[in-house]
């Protein structure tokens, strides 16, 4: 079976519950990407591709949620997981503070483009997107977008940078997902897998 794990903030929650399920998977070392376990084979990719190495033909990954709803990959994703929870959020300067409604016309700096579309369309709200990749509470602290939508946990960052959260737009959790033709191919290898860590998450282990 091959997994595809996230690199970055996921990685240690993923190689845990793994773990715990009964799967000791070694990462590959610094340089390494790809690295066989007994009749495991682990990749390791960034968070954003994981769904497309998944859709594609690795047959488990994990990621985040906010990942897996921006790519649109077609998967399947039987569990989802108790790590990498946060939310997806509209931000704004706390001196200009505005409803969604009220947007129309702004330009709106984030990772997620395609979610943040989405979600103005709902609103009937014509917006601008600027697509970063990174250090998105910048752009409205120097004046080059008038509100983010981005990752908070903590609310730390956006705190650091005088925003404010001006509402929730998706709830952030990290998800399995699964090749639609592993899940027939390699059924019970699956199903064991998915009962696996369903137990570990059941037992809060
Ligand atoms: N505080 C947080 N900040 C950012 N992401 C978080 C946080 N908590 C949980 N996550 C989850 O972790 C996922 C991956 O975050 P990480 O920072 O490792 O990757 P990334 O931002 O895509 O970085 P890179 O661009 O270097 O791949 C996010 O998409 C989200 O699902
Ligand atoms: O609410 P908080 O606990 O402060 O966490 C949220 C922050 O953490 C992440 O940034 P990251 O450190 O991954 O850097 P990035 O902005 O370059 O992605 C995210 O993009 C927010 O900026």
């Amino acid at each position: 079976m091959r997994f595809v794990l996230p690199k970055g903030r996921l990685l240690q929650g993923s190689l845990g519950l793994l773990q715990k399920a009964g799967i000791s998977l070694r990462p590959p070392g610094e340089r390494r990407l790809i690295e066989r376990v007994g009749n495991y084979e682990v990749l390791l990719a960034r968070a954003f591709d994981v769904p497309v190495y998944v859709e594609y033909g690795i047959d488990v990954g994990i990621t985040g949620s906010d990942v897996l709803e921006e790519r649109g990959s077609d998967v399947l994703v039987p569990l989802e997981l108790p790590f990498g929870k946060c939310r997806l959020s509209l931000a704004m300067p706390g001196e200009r503070i505005a409803e969604p409604e009220e947007m129309d016309g702004y330009r709106i700096a984030t990772k997620y483009p395609r979610i943040t579309r989405r979600f103005f369309e709902g609103l009937g709200v014509e917006v601008e997107i600027l697509k970063l990749h990174g250090s998105i509470e910048l752009a409205p602290k120097i004046g080059i977008a008038d509100a983010i939508v981005d990752i908070v946990e903590t609310g730390e960052t956006l705190r650091a940078n005088g925003l404010v959260e001006v509402t929730k737009v998706m709830d952030v959790s990290a998800l399995l997902l699964v090749n639609r033709i592993a899940q027939k191919t390699k059924f019970e290898e699956i199903n064991e897998l998915v009962f696996s860590i369903k137990e570990v998450i059941r037992d809060g282990t």
